[in-house]
């Protein structure tokens, strides 16, 4: 295996105008995924989860440290260039899915393909082949507000998949789904991680994160503590993850780095 994503001694402060207090949000957080990973980040509201998956997406820039993205050092990206970058490496799903209500789910799906001006039969024959893994085969005409929040949510996933992006990232991806959908969503994405995508995924679900590999979690901004899934079953992987978050907020567990599986 090697490394996808690097992040070495990153720290971010942010200094609000009208306020003289900074907000030291990431402190010396060091992380490296493997291709291939599946990881989840959990912790408390405030706790970093944003703000680390905002770097990580090039969307914002450390205070000090470095990330680097399968060989690309994000600090080196031009201005300009950014948006390019993470449509050519980088598929985002977010929580309220982000669809565009006047386009057609095929029009959707497509949308990063166009915005790189690939040709219109390679975006057809991708569209193709992917509609199909997500069950959204005879969707495609339809319009984003004539499907349930588990097929909005799915067409979201093909949009960011259809870039074939290195690293897929979730921003609470089962925020908004009933628990039934959410499940769904949660099978698609190990499905996907079986054929070989990377995902990294923040998550407040304990039972979301009980599907991924290992499990990172950040506390006032530092890394706290991780899991690896191992030879776990969900469920033990499950309750595993909830204790850790039990004693995580009870702030009993030592803080560490390493995983204890
Ligand atoms: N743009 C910003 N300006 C100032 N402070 C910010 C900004 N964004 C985040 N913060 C602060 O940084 C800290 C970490 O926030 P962040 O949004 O990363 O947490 P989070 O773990 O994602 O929370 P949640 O689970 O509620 O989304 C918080 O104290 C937050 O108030």
């Amino acid at each position: 295996m090697s490394t996808i994503l690097e992040l070495t001694n990153v720290a971010k402060t942010y200094h609000t105008r009208f306020n003289a207090n900074a907000v030291q949000a990431l402190t010396d957080v060091s992380l490296s995924v493997e291709t291939g990973e599946y990881v989840a980040i959990m912790g408390e509201s405030g706790s970093g989860k944003s703000t680390l998956l905002n770097l990580i997406a090039a969307l914002d820039k450390p205070t000090s440290g470095s990330i680097n993205l399968n060989g690309t050092e994000l600090s080196t990206i031009p201005e300009g260039k950014s948006a390019k970058f993470r449509r050519e490496h980088l598929g985002f799903v977010f929580q309220d899915f982000n669809l565009l209500d006047t386009f057609k789910v095929q029009d959707n799906i497509v949308l990063p393909l166009v915005l790189s001006k690939t040709p219109v039969p390679e975006m057809e024959k991708r569209v193709k082949d992917l509609a199909p893994k997500l069950g959204l085969g005879d969707k495609l005409a339809k319009f984003p507000y004539e499907l349930s929040g588990g097929q909005q949510q799915r067409v979201a996933a093909a949009r960011a998949l259809i870039t074939n992006p290195e690293l897929l990232l979730a921003d609470e991806p089962t925020g908004a789904l009933d628990s039934r959908t959410a499940d769904e969503l949660l099978q698609l994405f190990a499905q996907l991680n079986g054929d070989g995508q990377t995902i990294l995924m923040v998550t407040h679900s304990a039972v979301a994160a009980s599907h991924a590999g290992r499990v990172l979690f950040i506390r006032d901004g530092r890394i706290f503590h991780q899991l690896y899934r191992g030879d776990l079953t969900q469920d033990e992987m499950l309750v595993k993850i909830s204790d850790t978050m039990t004693a995580m907020l009870a702030k009993q567990v030592p803080s560490a780095t390493k995983g204890d599986a």
